[in-house]
């Protein structure tokens, strides 16, 4: 009898049902998920994968006393049916409605906030340590997947819990899977320790045999001791985390419930900390996602549930990531410079051709941001051209070493900023807004973005050639406008804008995905007998110079619109070149993302929310050159 979820308040219940019950439970949550996912999207895949790993977690502790940390938080689908929350997942990820990530604000089960990967460990230790100071007694469990495990911040904190020696269950949730398959050394290491067994039974057995050996000297000692380092080096696994300070516990079946509880009631009575390798299978309970070995299923728009198919998208135009990094491609094959290089993103940045045509020129370095960023550095160091694909938002991972490593020493690196701009349905964590801020202002960078996709492989090509310093190019989620298309490719020159409609009354600075909403709102004006001129200032940094003396000339109002944070943004640099140039009296406003974060939901939805349209254009617009008309009449 299918239980319903809608009634669960509280995990509580968990602990009154038997083994059999458990089991139904489970099958229930996956039908619930694949069903409420095929209407809504999210990531379907993580979440199928830890629905028995989260009921034997809210079986054996007591959340939110104990403190579960989801890292990156994708998976906490299955948490937030058991605490209270199904008859909300018809919202989920939709304006003003379920996060998709743990969210303080919704539960006290969700005790930190996650979004960007690898920071569980960090949050688990602050937790700790504050328990420990104040003598309390509560569970501290980050859960964090193998992915999330290549991110540095991951190995700074095991240094440190390790060496503090602080209690702590941290649940490794290795499913082989970051987005696309994982990589690095440490997937290596896991899979020695997934084909090597119980580490702790091995171990034991071990010992056991090498008690059973009489004490004697020469080589059979030798040999014991031999066999016993060479099976040491299968279990590394084990090893790798124990000589860290951990209890390594495992590997186990993340799909056994039994199993589950029984190692999860283990490590709770250990001291010191602890980590327990739970195997799970992304996806596992619908074929499709349980067969997906490229990341299609990690994050998925509305599906078929009968066939797996998606609901495809109406748009006939290329997507933006697809049309860059198949434009760097084409490049690729008569610039030998040119190398790839993706913090874990190969399926969002759409970076698989470029991999499967030069495959010693494209490196997947994992969720390293940091390292990525300092990598492109050195190849840049050496006259190749690094492209480095990088969502805006996780490109805040590695401010310092864009700083440190690429502006101060001036190299020709090509950044690709993906996800410019409001990105929707991951909301706060994820919104691309903040790289204009945080860029502008570095001596030596060139910041620039296309109005359409034509414009965006003729920028490609601008970066491509670009050999003064390190260039970055802004690019929005999704598809372009669906434009015709050059067959060549010419660089732009660096710093110059373009207008796109003369008009006298008015000026409206804008670049990107705003460009339609000026024309959209000069088109309103201009019935209404106002002319308001639209430039297209595609060049965020350096800004043309030539042509806002010009404009500031005119003593017109001058309005800027960025899908970007106002503080610092583009509208500030139009504001510091005014008072740099003494246009004291010029009348500027700007448009953009307002001081606060911005939660999930449809980008038109949010962009109304804060006033960012074309009415909004208008409504200023108006008032400035209505109030001019009037000054105008009373002199
Ligand atoms: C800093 C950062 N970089 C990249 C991402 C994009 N991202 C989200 S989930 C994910 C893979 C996580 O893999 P894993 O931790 O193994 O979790 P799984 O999806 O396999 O359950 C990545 C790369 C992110 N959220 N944060
Ligand atoms: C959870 C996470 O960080 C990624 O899965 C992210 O949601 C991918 O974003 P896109 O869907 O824009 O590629
Ligand atoms: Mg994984």
């Amino acid at each position: 009898m299918a239980m319903d979820l809608h009634t669960i308040t509280s995990p509580s219940f968990l602990k009154q049902l038997d083994q059999k019950q458990l089991v139904e439970l489970s099958e229930d949550i996956r039908q619930f998920l694949i069903e409420n996912l095929s209407r809504t999207g999210g990531h379907i895949g993580p979440n199928l994968g830890v629905v028995e790993l989260t009921i034997a977690l809210h079986r054996v502790f007591n959340s939110p006393t104990d403190k579960f940390i989801w890292d990156v938080g994708h998976q906490s689908y299955v948490h937030k049916i058991l605490t209270g929350r199904a008859s909300q997942f018809d919202t989920l990820r939709q304006f003003k409605g379920l996060c998709g990530f743990p969210k303080r604000n919704e539960s006290d089960h969700d005790v930190w906030e996650t979004g960007h990967s690898s920071t569980s460990l960090s949050a688990a230790m602050g937790m700790a340590a504050a328990r420990d100071i104040k003598k309390d007694t509560n569970h501290v469990i980050p859960i964090i997947g193998d992915g999330a495990l290549t991110g540095g911040m991951a190995f700074e904190a095991l240094n440190h819990i390790g060496h503090e020696k602080t209690n702590m269950i941290v649940i490794l949730n290795d499913n082989e899977m970051s987005i696309a398959p994982n990589v690095g050394a440490m997937h290596s290491v896991l899979g020695r320790m997934r084909t090597a067994g119980k580490y702790n039974k091995v171990k034991d057995d071990l010992e056991y045999l090498l008690k059973k050996i009489p004490a004697v000297g020469g080589k059979l000692a030798s040999t014991a001791e031999r066999l016993k380092d060479s099976l040491k080096y299968l279990l590394v696994s084990g090893m790798f985390f124990e000589e860290l300070g951990f209890t390594y516990l495992g590997p186990i079946n993340g799909h056994d419930l039994e199993e589950l509880e029984e190692n999860l009631r283990y490590a709770k009575k250990m001291d010191g900390p602890v980590l327990l390798h739970v195997i799970t299978k992304k996806g596992k309970g619908y074929l499709p996602a349980e067969q997906d070995r490229i990341g299609t299923w990690h994050g998925i728009g509305p599906y078929k549930m009968e066939t797996g198919d998606l609901v495809k998208s109406s748009s006939k135009a290329p997507s933006w990531s697809g049309l860059i990094a198949e434009t760097v491609r084409k490049l690729a094959r008569t610039d030998e410079r040119i190398v790839a290089i993706t913090p874990a993103m190969p399926v969002g940045s759409k970076l698989e051709g470029f991999a499967s045509e030069f495959p010693n020129r494209m490196f997947d370095v994992g969720i390293a941001e940091q390292h990525a960023t300092t990598m492109a550095a050195g190849l840049a160091t050496q006259d190749m051209k690094p492209f480095l694909a990088i969502y805006s938002t996780f490109l805040q991972r590695a401010y310092d070493q864009v700083v440190h490593d690429i502006c101060r020493q001036n190299l020709n690196v090509f950044i690709g900023i993906d996800r410019s701009g409001l990105v929707g349905a991951d909301g706060e964590t994820h919104q691309g807004v903040f790289d204009i801020a945080f860029l502008r202002h570095l001596p030596n960078m060139v910041i620039m973005m296309p109005k359409d996709e034509n414009e965006g492989q003729h920028m490609v090509k601008t970066a491509i050639e670009y050999n003064d310093g390190p260039i970055a190019l802004r690019y929005p989620r999704g598809n372009g406008l669906g434009v015709e298309m050059d067959s060549d490719l010419a660089a732009l020159p660096i710093g110059s804008w373009e207008v796109l409609k003369e008009g006298k009354d008015a000026v409206i600075l804008t670049f990107g995905t705003t460009i339609p909403m000026a024309l959209h709102a000069a088109e309103q004006l201009r019935e209404q007998g106002i002319q308001a001129e639209v430039v297209n200032a595609r060049f965020i940094k350096p800004m043309d110079t030539a042509m806002l003396h010009q404009i500031f000339g005119r003593n017109v109002p001058i309005v800027t619109i960025e899908e970007a944070v106002l503080q610092g943004g583009f509208g500030s640099g139009v504001l510091e070149f005014a008072e740099e140039n003494d246009y004291r009296g010029a009348i500027i406003d700007r448009l953009g993302i307002p001081d606060q974060f911005i939660e999930h939901g449809d980008v038109a939805e949010l962009m109304d929310e804060i006033h960012l349209n074309s009415d909004e254009v208008v409504k200023v617009i108006k008032k400035r050159v209505n109030a001019s008309a009037k000054a105008e009449t009373n002199v």
